[in-house]
Parts: C-alpha cells; structure tokens; sequence
C-alpha cells in the first residue's frame, strides 16, 4: 500500500496538475486514482476473493489485500490505462506483472506461466491478442476501463477544491477498507531481457519502488525526431509541452544517427537544433562504445550521461549531471547506492578487476519461485552480485567490462572483454554494428570471433562490386595498430543485422550456441 499512499499523498496537494501527459492529452492524480478504484472493482467482482479463500485457480501468496499476492498481467502501451492498471493491482493486495507487447507469444507464455497469473488486464487494442493467450495458461481476462483525461481548458473546468478533497477522501475510505498491505510485500514482478538465459522474474517491493520512478516511452525514430523538431521549431520559439530529458539504450541512439543520415540537409540542421535544446540526454543497458558517444555529441551537442542499472535494482551507478561525464565508464554510485567490486577469490579490491556487488534501498527482494538463485545472488551484508566484471579508474568512475559468463572471454590465458573490442571495431568506416564472443577452441581455450554488420552504402558498394564488405584479412591490418594482437578477431561473419531482444541487447549465450555448432 505504501505506494498507492504516496501517491494519494501527492494527489491531495497537486490533484489538479496534470500528472501524466499521453497523445496530446492530460491526466491529473484524482483521474488516475479514480480509474485505479475502478480496476479495483473489476477484480473484487470477478469473484476472486472467493477463489483465493478456497485456493482453487487462483494462486495467491501471503495473506495481504483480497488477492492476496496473486499476479494480475498488465498489457497495455505506456498510457495511463496502464498505471491505472498497476495501481488498481496494488490497490487490491495484488503483484503486477507488466507484459511486453513486443515479445514473441512463446516469451510471453514463459513469462505467464513462470509468475503464474491469474487474471490478465489489456486495453481494447490488444483484448483479441490477450483473450487467446489466456486461454494457453488457463488466465481470466479483463478490460482496462479508459481513463477520463483533463478538458483542454483546464482554466474553465478545474475541480473545485472542495471536490478534490472529497475525491481523494473518498477514495481513502475505500482502500483503506482492504487488508493492509506491508511495505516488504511484493509489488512488481518485472522479467529480464534474457539476455543470458530464459527471462527471470525479478520481485520489487512497494518499499522499493516507493524510492524510484520510471516511464518509458515507445519508440520510433521518425517520432522521436518530429518531437523533437515540433518542441523547438528553428524559429526559436518552444513548444509548451517540449520535451527536455530523453532517456533510450545505445542501439536507439544508432538507430537515430542512421535516420539523421537519411535526411536531407535541411531537415538534419532543423533536427540538430531541436536536439541542441534538451536539457539532458542519457544513456544505458548496455555499454555505450566511444564512437557512438562521440558522433552523437557531434550532431546534437549532447554528452550523453551514461548511466548503469539491472532490472534487479533499476539505476546504481551513474555519471553526474554536473562535471565530466567520461567516455567508456558508468560513473559513480548514486545516492544511498553501495558498490564493490569482489574478486575471484572472495576479497574486496578498489582497483583490480572483479565482479560488481551492490546494495541500495532499491534493491529487490527475491528471483520469483528460484531460492536458490536469490541466496546465490547475495553476499553478506545483503550486497547483491551483479554476474558484471568491472573495474574502477583512479577517479573513482566505474569500468563495466560485461556480463562475465558472455562478454569476458579467455583467450590463451587472457581474460578479454569483448565490450572493449566492440568499441574499437565499431570506429572502422564499414562497420554499423557488431558483436564480439568467444568461440570454444581446443588450443587457445576461446578464440575472438566478430560478427559485423555493414553499413548501407558499403552493402550496396559491395553487392555492385560484389564482393564482401569487409574481409577478415582488412579488419586484422586495420586493427593492427588499435588492438594488441590477442585481442584481434581471428573468425568473421558479416551479417544483414543482429539478432536483439525487446531492450536492444544480444543473446551472445545463443549466439555462440549457434556459431558453436
Ligand atoms: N551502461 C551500461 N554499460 C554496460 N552494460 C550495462 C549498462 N547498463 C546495463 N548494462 C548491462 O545490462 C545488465 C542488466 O540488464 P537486465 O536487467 O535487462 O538483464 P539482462 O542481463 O539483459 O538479462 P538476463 O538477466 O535475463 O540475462 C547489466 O547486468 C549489465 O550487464
């Protein structure tokens, strides 16, 4: 409950701002509460008090709110359908699991069956889609009902102060009626990207999302540019509804440059000049190498502040928002955040190489259903290990050389991060994107095999020459004066793209599964 009283909190001093923005409308704290209520409704009325008392289909966990910790799904895009959709969970006693619309159904199921679900909530647009899959994993299903949004004018309409009050007091009345629900009870369960294996449920607590926000937007690069130029239209002037923070992963950022390259000029200095004016842009997920960071701040002026996090405990390290922002490091703990680094031995060291540990008051609670993992996944002193290799440079700034069982490869008694070398083969003049792994081999241990893909103009060179874009023999002279000679490829693919996941990132575990054989 912890999180839905916050809210009320801020509802009862600011319920007539607007609180969420979304295609061009706006949604104060008193709407999305009353919506919440009504999703409330909607799970006491499907009988599902009944159901847990009796434990039929409906799974439960501890002995909070009427849905006793049951799973509800939440499919909707990022809207306030959806937040209303969480709250009314939580609302309930019940642990939202928010469900990608971009994954494929198999990832889905997974994801359905592993949590458990009970009841799918989905807007309209995606009832078909939910009603079918349900079905598979024996969930019920429901309408998200729409959120009422502010009149246009909200000058004319505003709600008097005595309604808010009896809003939000109403409102108060009805949850407090439910079973308390502690702060330590689980909220969230958001899945990984599976990135290193099948996506794990990760367990958040009201307490801990108490000390975070987040909203994360689709995304669309044609979209992203236009919003940006209609924030600040190269006349000077500026938008009332700009945008002035932009957060994305780096695959998004080379999906922007790629369509900043295909504009004509005149559209990129009207699209650099919008970009000019944001306040601030980030950066992460994964490691952003030099070369992006560098002709990103070229076109839009921005240094992009790279931050560090896991879905385990969203955001720990960071570069400031004030002072120097360096290149190829995740900065420095936030806030409350704790970081060490452990080496393989156990002992704790502040300039060596090892695996990244954290604690934070954001930290979550458990792997949903696997004990074993969570007691693995913690040191004492409740400091959470990573599975990251880092290091630290002498200011202190954090180092991520990449998930140690994907990204650090031993090459005949070297221990490389493939994350490193990404970054150099990414300044070649061919190479669009590529990926670094080590491949078994019986004399080195692992030997560096890159898979790149080209850049379109030295695809269509070498379809018309044809010949290929780029051959090993080219990539290892190039090298030879960036790279130390071990940690030059010695195998290459060149491939059309990369196989990504919903964040962006690539399943090397997969990918060298399939070199592998
Ligand atoms: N700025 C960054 N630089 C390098 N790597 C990063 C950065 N930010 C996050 N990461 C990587 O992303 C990981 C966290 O991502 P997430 O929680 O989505 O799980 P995943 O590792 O992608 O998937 P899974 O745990 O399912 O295998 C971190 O452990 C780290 O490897």
């Amino acid at each position: 409950m912890e999180v839905v009283q916050e809210v009320l909190k801020h509802g009862s001093t600011h319920s007539v701002r607007a609180a969420i923005r979304s295609e061009q409308k706006s949604y104060n704290l008193v709407q999305l509460i009353a919506s919440s209520l009504d999703v409330h409704n909607i799970l006491r009325n499907k009988n599902m008090t009944q159901n847990v008392t009796k434990g039929s289909s409906f799974k439960g966990i501890n002995g909070t709110g009427f849905l006793c910790g049951a799973r509800i799904g939440i499919v909707a895009k990022p809207s306030p359908e959806f937040v209303a959709g969480i709250f009314g969970t939580w609302l309930s006693g019940g642990v939202a699991v928010p469900l990608a619309l971009s994954y494929p159904e198999a990832e889905l199921l997974h994801v359905m069956n592993d949590s458990d679900i009970s009841m799918i909530l989905s807007t309209k647009e995606h009832q078909d889609i939910m009603e079918n899959i349900s079905t598979k994993c024996s969930a019920q299903c429901s309408l998200l009902p729409a959120v009422t949004s502010m009149p246009v004018n909200i000058d004319c309409q505003e709600p008097s102060s005595t309604e808010v009050t009896l809003s939000i007091s109403s409102l108060m009345a009805e949850i407090d009626s439910s079973k308390e629900i502690r702060g330590d009870d689980p909220a969230l369960i958001l899945y990984t990207s599976g990135t290193t294996g099948k996506p794990k449920g990760v367990v958040h607590t009201h307490k801990g999302i108490v000390s975070q926000v987040e909203f994360m937007p689709k995304f669309s690069v044609r979209g992203v540019w236009q919003r940006w130029r209609e924030s600040y239209p190269n006349d000077g002037s500026k938008n009332d509804e700009a945008i002035t923070v932009f957060t994305g992963v780096p695959t998004m950022y080379t999906r922007l440059l790629q369509g900043y390259d295909g504009m004509d000029p005149e559209q990129q200095s009207a699209s650099s000049f919008a970009a000019k004016q944001l306040r601030l842009m980030m950066c992460g997920s994964s490691a952003l190498p030099s070369p992006l960071m560098k002709r990103w701040e070229e076109v839009t002026g921005h240094r992009l502040l790279e931050r560090y996090g896991m879905t385990e405990f969203v955001m720990a390290l960071s570069n400031p928002l004030h002072g120097a922002r360096k290149e190829g490091t995740v900065g420095k703990p936030l806030p409350r955040v704790e970081a060490k680094i452990i080496m393989e031995d156990g002992t704790e060291t502040t300039s060596e190489v090892g695996e990244l540990c954290i604690r934070s008051p954001s930290l979550f609670k458990e792997y949903w259903r696997k004990p074993e993992v969570t007691t693995e996944s913690f040191i004492d002193g409740g400091f959470f290990k990573t599975g990251d290799t880092v290091t630290v440079d002498d200011e202190g700034y954090f180092i991520i050389l990449g998930r140690t069982n994907a990204d650090i490869m031993k090459v005949g008694g070297y221990k490389l991060s493939a994350l490193e070398i990404e970054s150099v083969l990414l300044q070649h003049e061919t190479v669009l994107e590529c990926a670094i792994l080590g491949l078994p081999d019986e004399a080195y241990g692992e030997i560096i095999c890159a898979i790149v893909v080209p850049k379109e103009d030295a695809k269509k060179r070498a379809e018309l020459e044809v010949k290929p874009a780029l051959t090993l023999e080219a990539l290892t002279s190039w090298s030879k004066d960036k790279l130390a000679p071990y940690k030059i490829p010695t195998r290459l693919y060149i491939w059309d793209s990369l196989p990504r996941n919903a964040m962006g990132k690539v399943n090397k575990k997969e990918l060298k599964k399939l070199l592998g054989a």
